[in-house]
């Protein structure tokens, strides 16, 4: 992939409610939110904090849900075509193969697909051999890895993750977050995630979001291995703060 420069951040500033259709109510903020360009932020907190919707302010929020605020690069651009979201849910074309999958955006924008890249991201998540099946024949874990070569087919500057390898096996999980990690270097990145663990082994930045609003914990530098003693001390800060957060 090659990074467009220069790379923007993010930045949120205000609240999100529900409407009088979802319940009249403030779901998220007033929350000011500042993710630095070029770095992997991590953002972690309790369930229904309000994590998705702030990824979902900036790529257009549902139905029922509006932000008093702003959510914008932080240049002050809309984000519009600068970000891509992989959300919680895979979200893939049931009657199309994996390879169709990963090339949607090109066809919905009316482009030719780049077949060699898409082929090549579905090798890089290690579904090499499934790019001619229907997407509906792989298994949950294989499904969220097909949402993530989607998520980098886009090639855009910044990328928003919501809970990306949370239906991975270890090993798999690892190996997956390596990749995205080189694939995106350079990139800003938005990944929420419930794994203490993995943001401590991954994340430039860390943010926990709980009901007070957002608190930055330190990173130290490290070696981004799993055993290296700085990030199980991290793992073991981040839990305690969870654990005090929910
Ligand atoms: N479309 C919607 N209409 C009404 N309320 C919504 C909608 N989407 C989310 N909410 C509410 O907004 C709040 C925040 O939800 P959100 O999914 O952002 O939380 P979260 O921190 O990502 O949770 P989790 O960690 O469980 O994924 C919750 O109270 C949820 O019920």
């Amino acid at each position: 992939m090659t990074a467009r420069a220069p790379v923007p951040g993010l930045s949120f500033e205000g609240s999100v409610f529900a409407d009088a259709r979802t319940g009249a109510r403030r779901l998220l903020g007033p929350l000011s939110l500042t993710v630095t360009a070029g770095r992997w932020t991590c953002l972690l907190g309790p369930s229904g904090v309000g994590k998705s919707t702030l990824l979902q302010a900036f790529t257009g929020l549902p139905d029922g849900l509006r932000m008093d605020g702003s959510a914008v690069l932080d240049t002050g651009a809309q984000p519009l075509g600068q970000v891509a979201l992989m959300a919680q849910d895979a979200g893939l074309l049931p009657w199309l193969s994996a390879l169709q999958n990963v090339w949607i955006g090109s066809r919905l924008r009316g482009e030719r697909p780049d077949h060699a890249r898409a082929k090549a991201l579905l090798e890089q998540v290690g579904l090499g051999a499934q790019g001619a099946q229907n997407c509906t024949r792989l298994s949950g874990g294989q499904q969220q890895r097909l949402a993530l070569a989607r998520t980098l087919y886009e090639d855009r500057p910044v990328v928003l993750l919501d809970e990306p390898f949370s239906a991975l096996d270890v090993a798999t999980r690892l190996r997956v977050q390596d990749v995205a990690r080189d694939l995106l270097s350079g990139r800003t990145v938005l990944h929420v995630t419930h794994d203490p663990a993995e943001a401590a082994r991954i994340a430039d930045d860390i943010l926990i979001l709980d009901h007070s609003g957002l608190t930055p914990v330190s990173v130290p530098q490290h070696s981004k291995q799993a055993d290296d003693p700085k990030v199980q001390a991290l793992t073991s800060d981040l839990t305690r703060l969870l654990l005090e957060a929910a």
